[in-house]
């Protein structure tokens, strides 16, 4: 085991799992979520045409006439009108339809002596003043085409998806996601539906990680549990290494100095590993390296300390990969009130960020302060004491 810093080891993860790769998809609801790996270029004008922001009449202003204006057509929205305005006509139009050459104005149906039903009349009378451009939306007024809709790097939301397509893309060039396999390690660990009998535990280590890995872009084609017996272990990495759906493990357990670690054993001889463990706390005991031709990252077993490894050393690999801007180097808080720290180490403590800007540490690493937690409290080696009022580096989780 070597010592290695924190920076040294998250630098290695990213090294380990590269830069990833891009393709070119749909750009429909499946897309949501991924991120652009070229800008998305706008293929049409938007709106495509001048047309009706309201049910209306479109009007060419003439002289006076006390008869009202002639309505020398009708437009629905879908249609496309054959015939111009010319000074004192109106026609009757749709909310969204194509608006005639000549148009002025539109003028909503409730400020006319119209009828909002039935067929279109011979003249209407308009009530009001009339602005040039009134409830007309103008070809290309939200984007024109060959514009850049969004920037490389830009996250798919649900609204850049209709943006998007409003402008006529069908298509979007994506980061792809990492396929990952999670392999939780333990002979103590029970799946949900089974007894967990004397010694042994309720395994949840599986389902948060691949949570987890979900959650930073990552889609999860595998989620294993294996036994502390070495052979399993090899079993399951080499059909893993096999599998083309899979390129990237994560393993929890196994890592640290007991009789059992059966991740250490497997893959510590092999010359492609590195085990090391890490000025911090939690999630210290780490492991890398590569099965095979498979990249795989071996994260401690306890609950607590392989979520916080995952958040500190592997999200920000899995971001790069993915496209996503690097995280901000985390934000000041106040501490609110004060506790001891234990030196040594650089401590990641899941702690809960307060609307005031101040921060709550638990007492305890217990799996509650976890969940409870909406960031990280980075507490620096050297600190022994955390003072009220004291600014502390908080990461979002
Ligand atoms: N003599 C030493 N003992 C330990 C050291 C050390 O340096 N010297 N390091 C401690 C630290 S820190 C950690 S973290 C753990 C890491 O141990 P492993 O990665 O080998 O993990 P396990 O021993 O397999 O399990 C630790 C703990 O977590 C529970 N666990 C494991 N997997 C799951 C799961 N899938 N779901 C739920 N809970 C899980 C397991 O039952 C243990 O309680 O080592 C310390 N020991
Ligand atoms: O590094 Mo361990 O996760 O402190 O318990």
């Amino acid at each position: 085991m070597g010592h290695v810093s924190v920076a040294e080891h998250r630098a290695a993860v990213g090294r380990l799992l590269g830069d990833g790769s891009t393709e070119q998809v749909t750009l429909d609801r499946h897309a949501a979520g991924r991120r652009l790996a070229a800008d998305l270029v706008a293929a049409d004008d938007l709106p495509r045409f001048d047309n009706s922001a309201m049910d209306g009449y479109a009007v060419c202003p003439g002289p006076p006439d006390p008869r009202g204006y002639p309505v020398v057509g009708d437009v629905p929205a879908g249609s496309a009108p054959d015939f111009a305005l010319s000074p004192g006509e109106a026609a009757r139009v749709m909310t969204g339809a194509r608006l005639p050459e000549g148009t002025v104005a539109v003028v909503p149906v409730e400020r006319t002596d119209a009828s909002p039903t039935g067929p279109a009349p011979l003249r209407v009378t308009l009530r009001g003043e009339l602005t040039a451009g009134q409830h007309v939306r103008l070809r290309g007024e939200d984007i024109t085409a060959g514009a850049v809709v969004a920037t490389a790097g830009s996250a798919i939301t649900p609204a850049l998806i209709a943006l998007g397509r409003s402008a006529g893309c069908t298509s979007v060039t994506v980061h792809v996601p990492t396929r990952v396999a999670v392999v939780a390690t333990g002979a103590e660990l029970a799946p949900p539906e089974a007894d967990p009998g004397a010694g042994g535990i309720h395994e949840s280590n599986s389902d948060m990680v691949a949570a987890l890995a979900e959650a930073a872009g990552c889609r999860v084609h595998r989620v294993e549990v294996c036994s502390d017996e070495p052979d399993d272990l090899r079993r399951l990495l080499d059909d893993l290494d096999a599998d083309p759906e899979v390129g990237l493990v994560v393993t929890t357990g196994g890592v640290s100095a007991g009789a059992y670690e059966v991740v250490r054993q497997v893959c510590s001889p092999l010359a492609t590993f590195d085990f090391v463990h890490l000025a911090m706390q939690p999630g210290g005991p780490q492991g890398l390296g590569r099965y095979g031709s498979t990249p795989v990252v071996c994260l401690p077993g306890t609950p607590v300390g392989a979520f916080v490894a995952f958040h500190v050393l592997v999200r920000p690999a899995l971001d790069r990969r993915h496209g996503a801007p690097p995280a901000r180097p985390g934000h000041a808080a106040y501490v609110g009130r004060t506790r001891r720290a234990r030196t040594g180490r650089v401590q990641f403590v899941t702690s809960v960020l307060h609307d005031d800007g101040t921060v709550s540490l638990p007492d305890a690493r217990h799996l509650t302060a976890l969940a409870a937690a909406n960031c990280l409290v980075e507490v620096p080696e050297g600190v022994d004491q955390l003072i009220a009022g004291d600014v502390v580096v908080v990461h979002p989780v």
